[in-house]
């Protein structure tokens, strides 16, 4: 922390976003069925205090609408602007409330879509400051916050009829026997870790051996692979990846939404025989019904259904672990209203009983989830059993402090702030449109300048 905590020195003096885009649709990293040519993207937020504190956050985004994430953050921007940062940390809740209830804003949210993004890129940022202003990595910071303090940072409304604050406060005390072992158990072992990046659906049957035989050497034994095109090719490529892998390794696939109810019922009972641990997404990512049917079919087959990656909001989550819609929660750091209302996730699942096994791998979603998850070791949930965090190697070294990943486990950070800050170089060659290596990409015709009209 740069000087001292004064009002004055820590009064957010500026908020800035950036569009900054990778071009990873060229080499087709993080297709699916749905998404054939992500370019992995984000909104990046810098918010500055007097003193020239500086916290980073982002939201993740595929490429285009970026831009409209870039503008719902400009339409927030002056409600950030003027505070001080502890008078947020204070009533965290509260501010987080005052974001996302705004009332003019809300109409077109509220709570999900574009303005939930932004609002999560925002708040991310602000924790990402609290951390840096505490000097610890994010994931000390909540550990080390009284179950009191932590609870004052959630919004409780609409949940309370599945959990109170009162509700969690205990929970989170009763959670805190072994706490110090546990932390030094992470240090030691840090968090197990699955790969998606052997199955992207873009990739062809050499690089999919290939990967597979490169993740085992990395020592993985929980990997992921796309479907949902078509049925032949899911059975021939899960033919392929069963036997580069064997039997005795975890398999999940992953359908991001392309299918009906009753159609992935019938899809996945054809790839039960590959021993699939979960079918993630498998329709709608509303459809929370939908969502229990296929569970229910699927579960004689061994088959859990994962979802959470586009789920909007806590009320949403709420009703999918009611429903046992969700055998496996996945959050996203980047989603929902960032932490805040990611820790009222973490306390539902806990207490309905429903592990989480987040979602990662877009720009800086390991570098943020690693933070939840071991939060959430060390406080809540107390174990890692069956609990496991997604791993992608995509542009990790953009970043200052990249993720670090080693025998397919996370090691725990511990650098101050939430692993959020991108390199320098990173945002002038990848803003979009005016970036370098944009500049470069538009002569060699990969990409047409937006600049330009059609
Ligand atoms: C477009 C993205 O790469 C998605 O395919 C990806 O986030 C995916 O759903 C995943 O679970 O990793
Ligand atoms: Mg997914």
């Amino acid at each position: 922390m740069s000087g001292t905590m004064t009002t004055e020195n820590l009064r957010i003096v500026s908020l800035d976003v950036k569009d900054i885009r990778f071009p990873t649709s060229l080499g087709a990293h993080g297709s699916d069925a749905m998404h054939t040519d992500p370019d992995y993207s984000c909104a990046y937020v810098t918010v500055k205090t007097a003193k020239g504190d500086e916290g980073h956050g982002l939201t993740f985004t595929c490429g285009r609408g970026t831009e409209i994430v870039v503008a719902a953050v400009k339409s927030l921007r002056n409600m950030v602007i003027g505070q001080t940062a502890f008078e947020i940390f204070k009533d965290f809740a509260g501010f987080w409330r005052s974001l996302t209830s705004e009332t003019q804003i809300r109409w077109v949210g509220p709570e999900k879509g574009v303005t939930h993004l932004a609002v999560a890129a925002i708040v991310n940022s602000l924790w990402d400051l609290w951390a840096k202003l505490l000097n610890k990595p994010v994931w000390l910071l909540l550990a080390d916050l009284e179950p009191e303090q932590l609870v004052s940072t959630i919004d409780f409304r609409y949940i309370t009829d599945v959990i109170t604050k009162e509700e969690a406060i205990e929970i989170l005390k009763k959670a805190r026997e072994g706490k110090e072992e546990r932390i030094q158990d992470l240090f030691v072992h840090g968090y197990p870790a699955y790969t998606t990046q052997v199955g992207w659906l873009g990739y062809s049957n050499e690089q999919i051996i290939e990967l597979c035989q490169r993740y085992l050497d990395l020592g993985f034994t929980f990997f992921k692979l796309k479907v949902g095109n078509d049925l032949k090719d899911d059975i021939r490529r899960l033919e392929l990846v069963r036997n580069t892998i064997g039997w005795d390794n975890t398999l999940a696939v992953d359908a991001n939404q392309v299918w009906e109810v009753n159609e992935a019922i019938e899809w996945m009972k054809e790839l039960a025989r590959f021993k699939i641990t979960w079918i993630e997404e498998p329709t709608s990512p509303d459809d929370i019904l939908g969502h229990a049917t296929i569970a229910k079919a699927l579960k004689p087959l061994g088959i859990g259904v994962a979802t959470g990656e586009m789920c909007c909001n806590r009320v949403m989550f709420k009703q999918f672990l009611q429903a046992d819609a969700m055998q496996y929660c996945q959050i996203d750091s980047a989603r929902i209203g960032g932490i805040n209302e990611i820790l009222s996730v973490y306390l539902m699942a806990h207490k309905l009983g429903v592990k989480i096994c987040p979602h990662a791998g877009g720009i800086g979603l390991c570098e943020m989830v690693q933070h939840l998850q071991m939060w959430d070791y060390i406080c809540l949930s107390g174990t890692r059993e069956g609990r496991v965090i997604e791993y992608v190697d995509q542009q990790h070294d953009q970043f200052v402090n990249p993720t670090i990943v080693d025998k397919a486990c996370y090691q725990a950070p511990r650098v101050a702030g939430y692993n959020t800050t991108l390199k320098q170089e990173a945002i002038e060659k990848y803003e979009y449109p005016n970036g370098s290596e944009w500049e470069s990409m538009y002569q060699k015709g990969l990409f047409h300048d937006p600049r330009k009209l059609y």
